[in-house]
């Protein structure tokens, strides 16, 4: 059984994966590290410690990889593949900037090209909304804007009156209170920055992408789905497994 750790910069993102599927996928708080929770959310999920025989790492937060790491490594007896630069030459595509690119995007990536064979985008909406631009057996290009909750968090922090409200998407475009105006400039205006995102890209591209969303707030925006050839929500899983395979 494969144990997978997606350590993004809101949650930590656990999957297990045997007979061709995911077994189980579990997400912690990135900031909730400390032994006795990251131990608790183990023994909860893994029921068979001594079936992990691998387990594959992807970390964007630099200072809780070693953390986690160890961690595992102490758990399950297992030295856990931490993704990296020298991971990417056994990868079917060409990778943009090694030493910069984070390796959920990475991941991000090949399981999209895995899936699509061909030109495709990845739209993930975690902490960052990044958009991952695949085309001729390369990643083209990444752009990265501040995720929906990230938004909300910023806009909250920085204007005395208002406060974070759930992001739930109003009927009319037009707030009439304080929450749906809130709601409306952020969720409508992300609809439109993502609309936009893809157009202006396959437009400078001259081609059109098969489009798959992914992350944790991916389901948020159920206008754009029609946008989108797939929603899938373990696709930076899927793709860490690819690379793990892959480099083994
Ligand atoms: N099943 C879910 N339903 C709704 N929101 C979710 C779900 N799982 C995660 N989220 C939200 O998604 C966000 C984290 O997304 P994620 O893609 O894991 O980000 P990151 O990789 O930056 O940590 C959090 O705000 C979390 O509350
Ligand atoms: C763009 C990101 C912040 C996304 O992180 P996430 O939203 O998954 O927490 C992360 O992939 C990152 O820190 N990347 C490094 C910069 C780059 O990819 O160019
Ligand atoms: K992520």
């Amino acid at each position: 059984m494969l144990l997978a750790a997606d350590i993004g910069n809101t949650n930590v993102v656990f999957g297990l994966y045997s007979e061709g599927q995911w077994q189980e996928v579990w997400r912690i708080d990135t900031k909730d590290e400390a032994q006795g929770k990251l131990y608790h959310s183990l023994n909860k999920h893994v029921k068979e410690p001594g079936e992990i025989k691998d387990i594959v790492i992807s970390s964007v937060v630099p200072f809780f990889t070693p953390i986690l790491t160890k961690q595992l490594q102490q758990k399950f007896g297992v030295t856990p593949y931490i993704i990296g630069p020298q991971s990417y030459p056994h990868l079917p595509l060409e990778i943009l900037r090694p030493e910069q690119i984070g390796t959920d995007l990475v991941a991000d990536a090949t399981a999209a090209y895995h899936k699509f064979n061909g030109d495709c985008m990845v739209v993930d909406f975690g902490t960052a909304l990044t958009f991952i631009i695949i085309a001729n057996k390369k990643i083209k290009g990444v752009n990265i804007a501040p995720g929906l909750k990230t938004a909300m968090k910023a806009l909250a922090g920085n204007a005395v009156k208002l406060q974070e409200i759930p992001l739930k998407l109003p009927d009319s475009v037009i707030g009439t209170d304080t929450t749906t105006a809130i709601q409306s400039g952020i969720l409508w205006g992300y609809v439109g920055l993502v609309e936009k995102m893809i157009e202006r890209i396959e437009k400078e591209l001259s081609t059109e992408l098969k489009v798959v969303a992914t992350g944790g707030l991916s389901k948020v925006l159920e206008p754009l789905h029609d946008q989108f050839d797939a929603v899938e929500p373990n696709l930076t899983l899927d793709g860490m497994r690819l690379i793990y395979e892959a480099v083994k």
